[in-house]
């Protein structure tokens, strides 16, 4: 969306604040998809959800947010300033920008970071997206309820998880929540709970994939 002289002048965000916590621009009225993740590494798979996103939900812009570290996983993932360097290389887009909020803000659950941001992003239109394989597990997160109510939720289709996502326990709580795909571009204005789950080019790719690959090649030279 194009913004006029008076719709910037009232960005309702500090801009001091944001300025400290290292949030890309984002005025009222736009629509802005979080990506978190662990990016360990960043890969194909990653880029294709948010160049999708950006497409099906007519989003302004995607912000990856390289968490410090996934609740649910046991094993350290890489320092996170390699990370974010590494997805910054990954997402050469003008529209996808990297973030390490969550280490900034120092939360660890989606939850936590959520419900900051929203608080912090008057007006702006967020939606948080994910691959399919998290909608499985998405009942064994903190407070997802609480997501689920904080903003509405894309969820891209990913292989191994096509058949099983949406019958998993949190897709099947909020089955009446879910949006058509033809009604994609307007899930980032609807009244949550609302999650919709996007099919399109699927990506056989993993970062336990690549993380296997490296070790092996390490290994062998
Ligand atoms: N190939 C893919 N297709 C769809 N979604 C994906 C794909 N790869 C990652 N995602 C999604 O991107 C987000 C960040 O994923 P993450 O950085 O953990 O990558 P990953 O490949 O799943 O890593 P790992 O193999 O270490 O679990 C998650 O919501 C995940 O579901
Ligand atoms: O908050 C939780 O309980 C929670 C549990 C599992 C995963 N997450 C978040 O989900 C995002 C995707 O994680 P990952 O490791 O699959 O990339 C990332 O932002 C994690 O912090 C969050």
């Amino acid at each position: 969306m194009s913004l006029g002289e008076a719709e910037i002048q009232t960005v309702m965000v500090d801009p001091a604040l944001r300025s400290a916590l290292k949030l890309p621009f984002a005025a009222p009225g736009q629509r802005i998809g979080l990506f978190g993740g662990s990016f360990d590494p960043p890969h194909q798979g990653h880029l294709t959800v948010s160049l999708m996103a950006l497409r099906r939900l007519k989003l302004d812009a995607v912000w990856w947010l390289v968490t410090p570290g996934n609740p649910l996983k046991d094993h350290a993932p890489e320092q996170l300033g390699r990370r974010v360097s590494a997805a910054r290389a990954m997402a050469r887009h003008p529209k996808i920008h990297v973030t390490a909020i969550e280490a900034t803000l120092k939360t660890r659950f989606t939850a936590d970071t959520l419900a900051i941001l929203s608080r912090r992003l008057p007006g702006v239109e967020l939606v948080w997206l994910m691959g399919g394989d998290n909608l499985r597990q998405f009942h064994r997160w903190r407070d997802w309820r609480r997501i689920s109510r904080l903003m509405p939720i894309a969820v891209y289709d990913r292989p191994g998880s096509t058949f099983t996502a949406t019958a998993a326990p949190a897709a099947f709580a909020l089955r009446r929540r879910r949006l058509r795909e033809i009604d994609a571009a307007r899930l980032p204005t609807r009244r949550t709970p609302a999650w919709i789950y996007l099919h399109g080019p699927r990506i056989a790719l993993s970062s336990t994939e690549l993380r296997a690959k490296r070790n092996k090649s390490a290994a062998a030279s």
